[in-house]
């Protein structure tokens, strides 16, 4: 039976009368790949803060790696990556991970592996305080993964990662997770993450306001689905018509027409466009509703002023 790597029961935590988390019910199955998506300030560093044991909820219970309370027993097993990684001194890549590889009773020889896995290997030699954000980004993935971890939380890691770096760091998360590592990530880039976490939990105001597949977002949200369809000049309106009932025009112009349909509709609709007369429809594309799309249907962005706590 699947266990719960994280549960959290009416957790809410105030700073003076700010509510930053806000009566939040969770549970993370172990070896769940998580995103958490919401504004700045939405609280989802306060509640990373909270499963780490560095801050401690006003209210609710919470549970890390079976441990009540998550903090000092959990942490051994947990990894974490802060948002801002700051390693301070002048030590070299290879002196800091060795540091925090004594600090996490992990062997010094892991410091190398990791090192060579995040792709610093070469520039191990040299200060921290030469790195670029990008280094000292995956110098930071591999503090987190000192040890053997059996719990992720990553606050933004791949804020500064060029698109190649990204890849490689999705690419090591894979590896995590297919070893049963459960994962909890962070992210405003919400085109990567749509087809890499198992679940999106998004955040406003403190709240959890929707956690699910991004197909059963998708389907919550009732965003329709689109369809492009290219057709012989002139044939726009009657591909629309030819579509059905549920479908309407989003956009169209000689050769292609946009349609929107509802998720029920979709099939209906695909299997018209498909069966209609030859030579009416030359190609189609189907668009279900991006991240994107979803995450504002959810509320995703606060009003500007809403942002910070007073
Ligand atoms: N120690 C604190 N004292 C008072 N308010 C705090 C404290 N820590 C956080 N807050 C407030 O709690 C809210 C949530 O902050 P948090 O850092 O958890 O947001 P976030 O979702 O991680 O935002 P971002 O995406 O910008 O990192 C913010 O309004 C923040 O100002």
């Amino acid at each position: 039976m699947t266990r719960d790597a994280i549960r959290l029961t009416g957790i809410t935590k105030r700073y003076g009368a700010f509510t930053a988390v806000d009566d939040l019910t969770l549970a993370v199955p172990e070896g769940e790949f998580l995103a958490l998506l919401g504004h700045n300030g939405a609280g989802k560093t306060t509640l990373m803060k909270m499963l780490l044991g560095l801050t401690r909820p006003t209210a609710g219970s919470l549970s890390v790696l079976g441990t009540e309370g998550g903090g000092a027993a959990a942490r051994r097993a947990l990894g974490f990556l802060p948002e801002n990684v700051n390693f301070t001194g002048g030590s070299s890549g290879r002196a800091a991970l060795r540091y925090f590889a004594r600090l996490k009773g992990a062997p010094k020889a892991q410091a190398e592996d990791l090192l060579e896995r995040v792709g610093l290997a070469a520039a191990a030699h040299k200060p921290v305080r030469t790195y670029s954000k990008g280094m000292r980004q995956r110098l930071g993935l591999a503090q987190a993964l000192l040890g053997e971890p059996r719990l992720l939380l990553l606050d933004e890691p791949t804020s500064g990662l060029d698109p190649m770096l990204r890849q490689e760091f999705y690419r090591i998360l894979r590896d995590m997770k297919a070893q049963g590592v459960t994962i909890l990530l962070s992210s405003h880039v919400l085109s990567e993450l749509q087809l890499r976490t198992d679940r999106i939990a998004i955040m406003r105001h403190g709240r959890l306001v929707a956690c699910d597949t991004l197909q059963g977002l998708q389907q919550a949200a009732g965003l329709p689905v689109r369809i492009r369809v290219r057709v012989p000049e002139g044939g726009a309106e009657r591909a629309a018509a030819q579509a059905g009932p549920g479908a309407r025009v989003l956009a169209a112009n000689g050769r292609s027409v946009e349609l929107g349909v509802s998720l029920a509709d979709k099939m209906e609709a695909l299997r018209r466009l498909a069966n209609g007369g030859a030579g009416d429809v030359e190609d189609l594309d189907v668009l279900p509703p991006s991240l994107d799309d979803v995450y504002a249907h959810f509320g995703g962005s606060p009003a500007p002023d809403e942002e910070v706590a007073p």
